[in-house]
Order: structure tokens, then sequence, then C-alpha cells
């Protein structure tokens, strides 16, 4: 079996008396989607804030790419090759789907800000932004302006951004936070297209989603994890349906 992209050991993470993280070890193999689920309040954000590097753990190790990232600010894991989809937030709403891609292309590539000017006169650059556009669905509308996308094809575009950085792994908050029925379908979709090409973590409460497009699962509850396995193993395990899903079912 190939190495983990990501390890995480033993994880620890409190805020006054409450622990949020409680001995949190799971890994991600490359290429795979590993998702992350858990009741509100289970303690999703926080973990992901911990890989991110936006939050210090109280004890364990982060391993990622073979280096332990647990010191490590956010920008360095960045560098390093981890990528967090924020929700939208990445965006720039007065340029275009294209020029938002390209400016992430340069910005890996080394080039700051001030080369902004030059973005749409660099064919090269273009057309290396319009195939991840293309891989997000978003072909056809490489010179909307972002501010005008859908709420889908947002979170699309912010997805083609975050790859354009070439991650070692993405990680997906809520992906399908606000889309409608169509576009949550339609983004399985997309992220199924990517699978293998890409090791991502996803934590998501749409649980059709989560099914479709996980190879495994982990299940948090109250910031420990109960049960990691394929989806099937998850859909049938009598401890994840008592504390979650057969909560939902009912
Ligand atoms: N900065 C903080 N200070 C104190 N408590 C916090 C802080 N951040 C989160 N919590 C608490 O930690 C627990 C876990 O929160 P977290 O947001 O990680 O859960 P979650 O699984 O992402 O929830 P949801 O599914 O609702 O987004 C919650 O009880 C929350 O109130």
């Amino acid at each position: 079996m190939s190495e983990p992209i990501l390890t995480l050991d033993g994880l620890e993470k409190n805020f006054g008396a409450l622990r949020v993280t409680d001995k949190v070890s799971l890994d991600v193999l490359p290429g795979e989607i590993h998702a992350v689920i858990g009741p509100n309040g289970a303690g999703k954000t926080t973990l992901i804030g911990q890989i991110s590097g936006s939050l210090r753990p109280d004890k364990g190790r982060i391993v990622f790419a073979g280096h332990d990232v647990t010191q490590l600010s956010m920008d360095k894991r960045a560098r390093a090759g981890l990528a967090r989809s924020f929700q939208i937030t990445t965006i720039l709403p007065e340029f275009t789907a294209r020029e938002n891609v390209a400016l992430a292309i340069q910005a890996r590539q080394g080039h700051s800000f001030h080369f902004l000017k030059n973005v749409s006169k660099d064919e090269a650059l273009n057309a290396e932004a319009g195939r991840y556009l293309t891989d997000l669905g978003l072909g056809n509308r490489a010179d909307v302006h972002a501010g005008a996308l859908s709420h889908g094809e947002k979170r699309s575009l912010e997805i083609a951004i975050a790859l354009a950085s070439e991650p070692k792994l993405l990680l997906l908050d809520e992906p399908m936070a606000g889309t409608g029925r169509e576009e949550t379908d339609r983004l399985v979709e997309i992220l199924n297209r990517l699978k293998g090409r890409y090791a991502m973590m996803l934590v998501e409460h749409d649980m059709s989603a989560v099914f479709a497009l996980a190879d495994r699962i982990s299940v948090l509850v109250y910031g420990a994890v109960v049960a990691t396995g394929t989806p099937e193993e998850i859909r049938n395990d009598p401890k994840v349906r008592e504390a979650y899903l057969g909560e939902e079912a009912a």
C-alpha cells in the first residue's frame, strides 16, 4: 500500500473544559477521497482548522507528505501543497473566471499580484487556466465575471482555483453548502471525474454526496472518530447508525 499523503496521529484539542478533538487518528491515501462526517458540533470544522494550520492541536501530530507539519503556519502548509477550498472567499468577483484561475497559477509560479495586468495577454497561461475550468465544468463560463456566476459555479471555480496551485491534498470544507439539488449533483459528478487524480479530504453534511464520492468515511462523534471504513462498512456500522445515520433515518 502507498504511503498516506496525510496522517493525523492522536490529535487533541480542547476549548476550555470542552474536548473538541479527542485522540483523532486517521489518514488520507494518494488519490483517495476521505470524507469526515458527524453531527453538528462534532468537531469537523475544528479538525479542518488543525489540518490547514489555522488552529494548533494541544496534542498529537500532523504528518503531511512525509513531513511533520504540526507546528507549521498555514502559509507554509499551503506552500507544501495543502490547499483548503475556502467558501468562496478566494474569488475576485470583478475578474473573469479565467483570470481568477490564471492568478492562482501565477501565484504557484511565484509571481505576485502586480503581474495582474499581464494576465489577459498571456496565451499559455490562459490556456492552462482554461484546462482547470474545463475540468470543473466551467469551460464555457471562462470569460464571465466571477461575480456573475451562480452559487454552484462559484463553488466549482473555487475548487479550480485550489487545484491551480497543484496541491498534494485538497481540503474541501462543505463544498455543497448552500447549493441546490441540481448543482450538488453536478458538483458530485465533477468531483467524481477528478477522483484518483487528487487526494481529497471532504467535510460535508450532504450524505448522498458523501456516499456517492468517498472511498472511505470517518465518523466523528463528540470529537472522536467512532468508525472509519468504506461507505458500505459505514452504512452498516451499528455504532454509526446509532450515533448519527440512524438519527437521520428516524
Ligand atoms: N473557538 C471556540 N471556542 C470555544 N468553543 C468552540 C470554538 N470553536 C468551536 N467550538 C465548539 O467546539 C465544538 C465543535 O465545533 P465545530 O464547529 O468544530 O463542529 P462541527 O462538527 O464543524 O459542527 P457543524 O457541523 O455544525 O459545522 C462545538 O461544541 C463548538 O461550539
